[in-house]
């Protein structure tokens, strides 16, 4: 018989991302956003052939996809190489080379918002002018006229809905990700859609549904979102439905059959649902995804989604009745078995106060064990470890790793008021239910003391680097993966937009001087004494390669054990196929290295 060996690390990482995807008009065609020749690019089907082919070649990710209703092109956002700063492109419906349409400065950001019903006019959200809080312009195609429809003001301020006839726009005013307002503009001003803007509540994902309505979702005075109407002729606002304990994401309108669909979050998992607005009947849907990415409602009432599960990579699905899915694509691990891979076992501890945290544990399989953990706190850090594919995570459990990733506070999915609890307290409270969780995996018998590796990217490269500089006894060796280093510089050198975020989020350097150095990893230089390899994108705009850098040089002065591997195609994340593969490949032979 022939006998084939166990899996490779590239047999999983030669998986794909589909980030976004788009459905035309006559529900034809299906656009996507995917690295299937190995770096991002928009690629297409033609229904019902289900066979991808390349519709548009930048070698760059895309921010969105938008189909001209009347069928002439395809718009799209292309960033360079990772630097977040987006610009609008157009693709000829046949496909073929994207040309800039609304574009400036490479420094400069134009974010795509609408399109009109005929596709002439287009609404976008620019840093051009006013980089701390965005103008609103309109780009008519029809004679290349271009305005200012609104200047943000307080706070990144972003288009979030337009009516059918255009004159009722919605906006969306960010002041931290737990305090987002919502207005309709009114002449020149603009009007709350919630009862009182300064209580903080988040309000978002408007959409009309009539002349007079505007349903969005809301926890204004509640945990979790729930939806919301407001009306813009009593400008009453009235709570519609709520779902116990998870917090509605996302509303989607169909039009044709007056229904309402919302995806929700609840703690590691997404659930669907579909609200009548004739009859008031609530209904949970099945789809075959742990967590949804998109979801995409067509004028017909059937319904695609993007999303994927802890052993089920991203992919596209639709439902014609609302009950049974297609899988349109086919993406897969090359050669491995779902069955072959690990769910995670979803488990709860308690933290140094009693607080009850949320975990993922995958273990990995007996005939693969190393005995080894991987302790992995989560970016974000208001976001959450959920039962999402990562190629990372599933190639290290085949190695034999067993994997633990907490949702510790601040982490989204468990209530407004725990997400809040990170806020100006980036390195105490979450760091200590790391703590907890690591004092649980030992006292479990889950992982030995002295076979402990940490391993984080972004705010969980900051929460490594930490964990490290004050808890160097549990852990063999460390990987940050971009993660911030330092407090004070961090808060300078994050986008722009974000600066007016960053008081709420992280605190002020100056009033907030004692805390910041206490919580900043670099004031932990000297008890950092494992071996680390540090991994960073040169062009992310997020965690800048400074924050890297200053650890790195400071590390390497002391004489320190510290491996450097700097992208410099990338940004926060790795989008590049091979770029990957090398960062994945580096961090499992730094692990085995460091394991005896
Ligand atoms: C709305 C928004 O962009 N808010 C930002 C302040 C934010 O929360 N950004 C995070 C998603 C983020 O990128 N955090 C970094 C530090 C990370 O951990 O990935």
């Amino acid at each position: 018989m022939i006998k084939f060996p166990k899996p490779t690390v590239e047999q999983f990482l030669r998986t794909y991302v589909i980030s976004n995807f788009a459905v035309s008009k006559d529900e034809k065609r299906i656009v996507f956003n995917t690295n299937l020749n190995g770096k991002m690019n928009l690629w297409a089907m033609d229904l019902p052939n289900t066979f991808p082919y390349l519709f548009a070649q930048k070698d760059q990710s895309s921010n969105f996809i938008k189909f001209d209703p009347e069928g002439r092109y395809v718009l799209t956002g292309y960033d360079n190489d990772g630097d977040e700063n987006y610009q609008i492109y157009a693709v000829s419906n046949e496909g073929g080379e994207p040309q800039p349409l609304i574009t400036g400065e490479p420094s400069e950001k134009y974010y795509f918002t609408h399109l009109s019903e005929d596709g002439n006019r287009i609404y976008y959200v620019t840093s051009k002018d006013n980089p701390n809080f965005l103008n609103t312009r309109v780009r008519n195609l029809a004679d290349n006229s271009d305005e200012v429809i609104n200047v943000g003001e307080n706070g990144p301020t972003y288009l979030a809905g337009v009516s059918d006839k255009e004159d009722v726009f919605v906006y969306m005013r960010l002041l931290a990700n737990t305090y987002i307002q919502l207005f309709v503009k009114e002449g020149d001003s603009l009007v709350s859609v919630t009862p009182n803007p300064e209580k903080i509540h988040v309000a978002t994902s408007p959409v009309f549904v009539g002349e007079k309505d505007i349903y969005f979702t809301t926890n204004y005075d509640a945990e979790y979102n729930y939806v919301a109407k407001y009306n813009l002729e009593s400008k009453k606002f009235e709570a519609v439905v709520n779902i116990d304990k998870e917090s509605i994401e996302g509303l989607e309108y169909d039009k044709e059959n007056n229904l309402l669909y919302f995806t929700t979050e609840k703690g590691v998992e997404d659930n669907l649902y579909r609200y009548d607005l004739s009859s008031g009947e609530v209904r949970k849907m099945e789809t075959p995804v742990d967590v949804l990415e998109k979801l995409v409602v067509t004028k017909s009432g059937n319904l695609y989604i993007l999303g994927r599960g802890a052993t089920v990579p991203y992919n596209i699905y639709r439902s014609t009745d609302g009950k049974s899915w297609d899988l349109l694509t086919d993406n897969r691990v090359l050669g491995v078995d779902k069955e072959e891979m690990v769910e995670p076992d979803v488990v709860t501890y308690k933290s140094f106060d009693g607080m009850e945290i949320e975990a993922l544990l995958f273990k990995a399989k007996p005939e693969n064990d190393n005995g080894h953990t991987i302790f992995w706190p989560h970016g974000g850090p208001q976001a959450s470890e959920r039962k999402m594919f990562r190629a990372m995570f599933q190639s290290a459990l085949n190695r034999g790793y067993t994997i633990f990733a907490p949702n510790f506070r601040g982490s989204t999915g468990y209530g407004s008021s725990f997400v809040k609890l990170v806020e100006q307290d980036w390195g105490h409270g979450p760091r200590l239910d790391c703590v907890a969780a690591i004092e649980w995996l030992f006292e479990n018998g889950i992982t030995d003391r002295d076979k402990l590796f940490l391993v984080g990217g972004s705010y969980g490269g900051y929460m490594a680097l930490l964990l490290h500089g004050r808890h160097p006894e549990y852990f063999k060796a460390v990987v940050d993966i971009f993660g911030v280093s330092n407090l004070f510089t961090f808060v300078n050198s994050v986008p722009e937009h974000w600066k007016p975020m960053m008081e709420r989020w992280v605190g002020d350097p100056e009033r907030d001087k004692e805390r910041f150095e206490k919580d900043s990893p670099i004031t932990y230089l000297d008890s950092m004494v494992k071996p680390m390899l540090v991994i960073q994108g040169a062009k992310d705009p997020r965690v800048v390669k400074e924050e890297s850098d200053q650890i790195v040089e400071k590390l390497k002065e002391k004489g320190r054990d510290v491996e450097y591997l700097v992208l410099d195609d990338e940004g926060h994340g790795f989008s590049k196929k091979e770029n990957e593969i090398k960062v994945y490949n580096a961090m499992l032979e730094f692990l085995e290295k460091h394991q005896n």
